[in-house]
C-alpha cells in the first residue's frame, strides 16, 4: 500500500445509476397496489486498536469521557492526519467479503458542517473516489442479491450529551476520529423483512471477517434507511431517509410506519417531500428532521493533507488469501457434512457472537468448537452432543457459550467413551455436567474411573439382576406390560436407571425388561 502525492481531480458516479432499481417491485398484502423500495446506508465502526488518522486508542462505552483522544482528534492547530493501515486492511477485507471492486486509487475529502462534537468543522470521508464499489450481498432468506454501491472510509464524530437538570451540554471526544466504513446499498430491498435480513446478514459477515463488532444497540453499527413507495411499473418514488435506528426490530417497524405514511399522502393526491426523518419508538411513527431544502451544503473538497490512497494488486491479493471462511461458505460446508439446516443455523447463530481479537485472530466460536470435536468423529453425533447436551446444560446453568468450560478435547473424549460403549449415554451426560459444575480440566476417562462410571463385564450380569429386582418391586406395571401396555416400560426403565446410578444403558435396560417380561 502506498499513500502518496496530492489529490487529482475527483470523479463521482452519477446518482441516476442506482435509482433505477434492478429488482421488480413485489405485491404485498399489507399495501395492495403499492410497491416498496428500500436502500440502506450502514456506518460500521472499524474494529481497530487505533483511530483512523490518529494514534489514540479507540474506546468502548466503558471508558471515562475524554480519556481516549490526542490533540489531532480535538483539531489542535498544527496537527496532521496519519492514515492507519489497519483500518484500510479491514476496509478491504469487508470489500472482498462483499465481492466489491477494491479501487487501486481512492481519495479523502472534507465534508463540512458545524456541530460541537466535530471540533475541526469537517469530517474526512471518501465522497468522490471511495475505497471500493460494485459489490453484492446474498440475503440469508430467499435468493435475493442486494447490490452494494460503495464502501467508503470516514471518521466518526464525538458525542454530545445534554444534562437537562443543569441545562449544560458536554462533549466527549472518545469516539471522535474512530474509523467507520460507510456501506451503501443500491435500492434493491423490497420489504421491511428483507431490510432486516440484509442488516443481520451484513452484521454476520463483518463479524466473520473481523472488521466490526456490528453491534447496533451499542452504536458500533448504525443504519440510515431510505424508503420510497411507488405503483408497480412506475418509476421509483421520492425517498425519505430515516436516521438513528438502534435495533433491527425498530428499523423494521420504522420502515412499515414510513410506508403507510407515504401511501397515505399519495392516496390523498399529495406528494412525498424528500426528507430526513427520525423515528419515535414510543409513538411508532417517523417525524421530520429536515427537508431537502434545509439539507446542509457540505462544501465537499479534497483534503489537502491527505494524498490519494494507492493500493497495489499484490497487497490486495495477500489480503484475499488471508480471508477466513465466510458465513454462506460455512453453512454449505456444515450441510455437506450432514448437519440439518437447523443445527447449522444454531451453531452459526452462536458463532455470530464470537470474539474477534484486534489482531484479527478468531476466538473460539461454536463452529470452530464443532470443527475441532468433529475431526475424526461422526459430525451428526458431535452436533447432537453440542446442541442438545452442552447447550442444554449451559442454558440451565444460565451461562453463554463464551463461558463454556468443557474443552473440545474433553467433549471429544466423552463422545468416544460413549460410542465405544465404555460408559453409557447417561454417564456421558453426568460427566459433561460434572466438568461444567467443577470447571474441571481432568480427562473424562479418569473422571469416569473415579466416579465408577466405566461399564464393566459384571455390569451386564448386574443389568439382569437390576431388572429382576425392579420387576419384583413393580408387579402391577410388570403385569401391564405383559398385557401389552408397552407405554409403562419407560417408567420401569427409569427405576432401573436410578438403581444402577446411571451406569446401565437405557436401551439395554429396555430390551432386557421386555425380554424378561415376555418370557415369563
Ligand atoms: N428511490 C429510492 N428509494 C429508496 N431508497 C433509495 C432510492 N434512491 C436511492 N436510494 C438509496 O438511498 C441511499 C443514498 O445514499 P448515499 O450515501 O448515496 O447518499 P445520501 O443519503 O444523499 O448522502 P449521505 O451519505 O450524506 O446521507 C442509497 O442506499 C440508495 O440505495
Ligand atoms: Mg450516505
Ligand atoms: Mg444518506
Amino acid at each position: 500500500m502506498r499513500h502518496i502525492g496530492r489529490c487529482l481531480l475527483p470523479v463521482r458516479r452519477s446518482f441516476s445509476q442506482y435509482t433505477n432499481a434492478a429488482r421488480a417491485v413485489k405485491e404485498d398484502p399489507r399495501w395492495p397496489g403499492w410497491g416498496v423500495v428500500i436502500g440502506i446506508e450502514v456506518h460500521a465502526q472499524i474494529k481497530s486498536r487505533r483511530k483512523l488518522f490518529s494514534s489514540a486508542n479507540t474506546s468502548d462505552l466503558t471508558e471515562h469521557p475524554n480519556t481516549r483522544f490526542v490533540p489531532y482528534d480535538a483539531a489542535f492547530p498544527g496537527t496532521l492526519p496519519n492514515l492507519n493501515p489497519r483500518c484500510v486492511e479491514l476496509g478491504i477485507r469487508t470489500a472482498l467479503a462483499l465481492e466489491c471492486q477494491v479501487q487501486p486509487r481512492s481519495t479523502f475529502d472534507r465534508k463540512h458542517y458545524f456541530y460541537p462534537d466535530l471540533p475541526s468543522g469537517y469530517q474526512i470521508t471518501q465522497h468522490y473516489a471511495p475505497l471500493a464499489t460494485d459489490g453484492s450481498l446474498q440475503l440469508s432468506q430467499g435468493d435475493a442479491k442486494v447490490r452494494i454501491k460503495q464502501i467508503q472510509l470516514e471518521q466518526d464524530t464525538g458525542k454530545t450529551m445534554f444534562d437537562p437538570r443543569r441545562r449544560v451540554s458536554s462533549i466527549d471526544l472518545n469516539r471522535a476520529g474512530t474509523g467507520l466504513m460507510e456501506i451503501v446499498s443500491e435500492p434493491d430491498l423490497r420489504s421491511p423483512e428483507e431490510a432486516g435480513d440484509y442488516v443481520r446478514t451484513l452484521q454476520a459477515l463483518l463479524r466473520s471477517v473481523g472488521s466490526s463488532d456490528g453491534n447496533m444497540e451499542q452504536g458500533s453499527f448504525r443504519c440510515d434507511v431510505n424508503v420510497s413507495v411507488n405503483r408497480p411499473d412506475a418509476p421509483a418514488g421520492t425517498r425519505c431517509e430515516i436516521k438513528n435506528l438502534n435495533s433491527v426490530k425498530f428499523m423494521m417497524v420504522a420502515i412499515t410506519c414510513e410506508v403507510f405514511r407515504q401511501i397515505e399522502l399519495l392516496e390523498k393526491g399529495l406528494s412525498v417531500p424528500q426528507e430526513t426523518r427520525g423515528f419515535d419508538e414510543a409513538k411508532a411513527e417517523t417525524f421530520s428532521l429536515r427537508s431537502k431544502e434545509d439539507a446542509p451544503d457540505y462544501r465537499y473538497m479534497p483534503d489537502p493533507n491527505l494524498p490519494p490512497l494507492l493500493l497495489d494488486q499484490t497487497y490486495i491479493r495477500d489480503i484475499r488469501k488471508s480471508m477466513p471462511e465466510l458465513p454462506p461458505e460455512t453453512r454449505s460446508r456444515l450441510l455437506a457434512q450432514g448437519l440439518s439446516e437447523r443445527d447449522a443455523d444454531v451453531l452459526m447463530a452462536i458463532d455470530m457472537g464470537r470474539e474477534v481479537g484486534y489482531d484479527g485472530s478468531l476466538g473460539h466460536g461454536a463452529v470452530a468448537y464443532f470443527d475441532t470435536v468433529a475431526r475424526g468423529r461422526d459430525s451428526k453425533i458431535v452436533v447432537n452432543w453440542i446442541t442438545h447436551e452442552l447447550l442444554g446444560q449451559l442454558t440451565s446453568r444460565k451461562e453463554t457459550f463464551k463461558e463454556n468450560k468443557l474443552s473440545a478435547e474433553q467433549l471429544g473424549e466423552i463422545i468416544d467413551l460413549v460410542q465405544g460403549k465404555k460408559i453409557t449415554g447417561t454417564s456421558g451426560r453426568s460427566l459433561l455436567r460434572h466438568v461444567l459444575a467443577h470447571n474441571s480440566s481432568e480427562s473424562p476417562t479418569k473422571l469416569a474411573e473415579q466416579m465408577s462410571l466405566l461399564v464393566s463385564e459384571s455390569d451386564s450380569t448386574s443389568l439382569r439382576t437390576w431388572c429382576k429386582q425392579i420387576i419384583a418391586e413393580m408387579p402391577e406395571e410388570s403385569q401391564a406390560i405383559r398385557n401389552g401396555h408397552l407405554n409403562v416400560v419407560n417408567k420401569m426403565v427409569g427405576r432401573v436407571m436410578k438403581l444402577s446410578k446411571g451406569r446401565a444403558d437405557a436401551k439395554a435396560v429396555r430390551t432386557t425388561l421386555e425380554t424378561l417380561l415376555a418370557t415369563k
